[in-house]
């Protein structure tokens, strides 16, 4: 159909050619041309005869008009080898006639490439033309293929090689290899069927795919699926899912951990208590920062213990994953908002459940997180036996004023015996109980305010070290 007009052009040329050859001439040159050409058409005729078997199958016609054309084609045929023979009167006319058809020489020499390809064609893979052709047959033969509409285009192959196959019983079958086109077709023609080939080949894969689907999937069951290459779109989609999943963590740790220092403890204890996944996410934040830390806070205290007897009682106040209790050889009482080992008690720490003055060592390492740090350090003083120990580890930047930290705790029944500030990272106090606080609760302990410690928003260092 889409080459219609093409071909509508190419008929009348053949159709003329074939008149003239057929035509008597009326005048005394054209008697003797003539008596010749009536010896060239029965040469012609035996020829035909003669050759008509051995024909390799024309491509097939796009319809009825198609018909004649394979009748014209017939005829033009043994013209061609008529032409070999002919005198140069008769060349010269042939000349003429085909000049007006368009350049005969790169015709016959692109015919020839053309039957050339279609020789090698025949050699390497007229498989696959039998396939298509027989593929084309199957698909009209089945109502029930989705193909069918689309085969508007294919009827013009396989209704013209189904109508001239059974009017020429000497065509071989469809499943016979590929033919010799250029012997009938002109390079035009022979185009658009190439063309039509194609087109038809196109269309019916689309159509076939559902029903090769299940074949398809079946394999696919079976086949073991390659594992994922570094570059493969699966592997980069999972890094890239995972630098999601750690960077929304990142951000719901900076979260946790500013809620930890902006209130109260008892709004921490709250959060924790309605969402105890929250805690664990805090902490896997927390450790992968203070991994990092060339000296972490809590070994140096397990390491200051270790220089006392193992009989002392600790007190672990916010003690995390029990790190201290299971660096020292002390009985430990560990306290913190949520547990993430068996031994911790679940509190807040400023109201742990422990005898007054029950304990000779009480522990703050990081933790005087939340706005009631003088809570806290109250109820170490409580516990803590006369003269007990407290030790506290704080990032050093926190403090603004370190002298007015100290001063404010001295108030609160204790006296400084060391400080350590040579810590990259955080400082040590040790502090020993001197008695209850000697201040009233309504007293302002402004040095007891720390700056809250946040971290960096894409690399989660602590800010307030920089
Ligand atoms: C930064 S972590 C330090 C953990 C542990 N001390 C260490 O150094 O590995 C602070 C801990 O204190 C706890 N914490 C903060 N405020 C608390 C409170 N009011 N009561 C109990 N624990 C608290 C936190 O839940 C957290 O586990």
């Amino acid at each position: 159909m889409f080459e219609e007009p093409e071909w509508a052009e190419e008929a009348p040329v053949v159709a003329d050619l074939g008149s003239v050859a057929l035509r008597p001439r009326t005048t005394a040159d054209s008697q003797i041309k003539g008596s010749k050409h009536r010896q060239l058409l029965a040469t012609l005729r035996a020829l035909e005869a003669a050759s008509l078997p051995q024909q390799p199958p024309s491509l097939p016609g796009s319809d009825e008009e198609d018909e004649e054309e394979v009748v014209q084609r017939k005829k033009k045929l043994p013209k061609k080898v008529l032409f070999a023979s002919t005198s140069p009167e008769v060349k010269k006319k042939r000349k003429k006639k085909r000049q007006k058809q368009g350049p005969p020489s790169s015709d016959s020499k692109e015919e020839e490439v053309e039957k050339k390809k279609c020789h090698k064609g025949a050699l390497l893979g007229n498989d696959f033309a039998a396939e298509e052709k027989r593929k084309r047959k199957c698909q009209k033969q089945d109502p029930s293929n989705p193909a069918q509409p689309l085969d508007n285009v294919d009827q013009t192959g396989s209704k013209a090689w189904n109508s001239s196959a059974a009017n020429d019983s000497t065509k071989p079958s469809p499943e016979t290899p590929c033919s010799n086109p250029p012997h009938t077709l002109s390079r035009k023609q022979w185009r658009n069927r190439q063309k039509n080939k194609r087109r038809q080949k196109n269309k019916f894969r689309l159509p076939q795919a559902p029903e090769q689907a299940p074949a398809t999937a079946a394999a696919e069951e079976t086949e073991v699926p390659p594992a994922p290459s570094p570059d493969s779109h699966g592997a980069r989609a999972e890094a890239l899912r995972a630098r999601m999943a750690q960077r929304l963590d990142g951000a719901r740790f900076r979260y946790l951990n500013e809620q930890l220092y902006s209130g109260p403890s008892s709004a921490a204890q709250r959060l924790f208590q309605e969402d105890p996944e929250a805690f664990l996410l805090y902490h896997r934040g927390f450790q992968s920062q203070v991994k990092k830390w060339p000296l972490q806070p809590v070994d140096r205290i397990a390491r200051d213990l270790h220089q006392r007897p193992a009989s002392l009682v600790v007190a672990d106040f916010g003690c995390g994953d029990c790190r201290l209790a299971s660096s020292i050889r002390n009985p430990v009482h560990c306290f913190d908002l949520a547990s993430l080992d068996p031994r911790v008690t679940v509190c807040d720490m400023a109201q742990v459940p422990l005898e007054d003055e029950s304990v000779d060592v009480a522990v703050f390492c990081l933790s005087l997180m939340g706005t009631n740090i003088r809570d806290f350090l109250e109820e170490a003083n409580r516990v803590l036996k006369p003269g007990g120990l407290l030790k506290v580890a704080e990032v050093s930047s926190r403090f603004g004023d370190v002298r007015t930290f100290l001063g404010a705790v001295t108030k609160l029944g204790f006296k400084v015996i060391s400080k350590d500030l040579t810590n990259s990272h955080f400082f040590l106090f040790d502090f020993q109980k001197t008695g209850p606080p000697r201040v009233g609760p309504k007293a302002q302990l402004s040095g007891l305010k720390l700056q809250p410690c946040l971290y960096k928003r894409r690399h989660f260092s602590y800010i307030s070290y920089f």
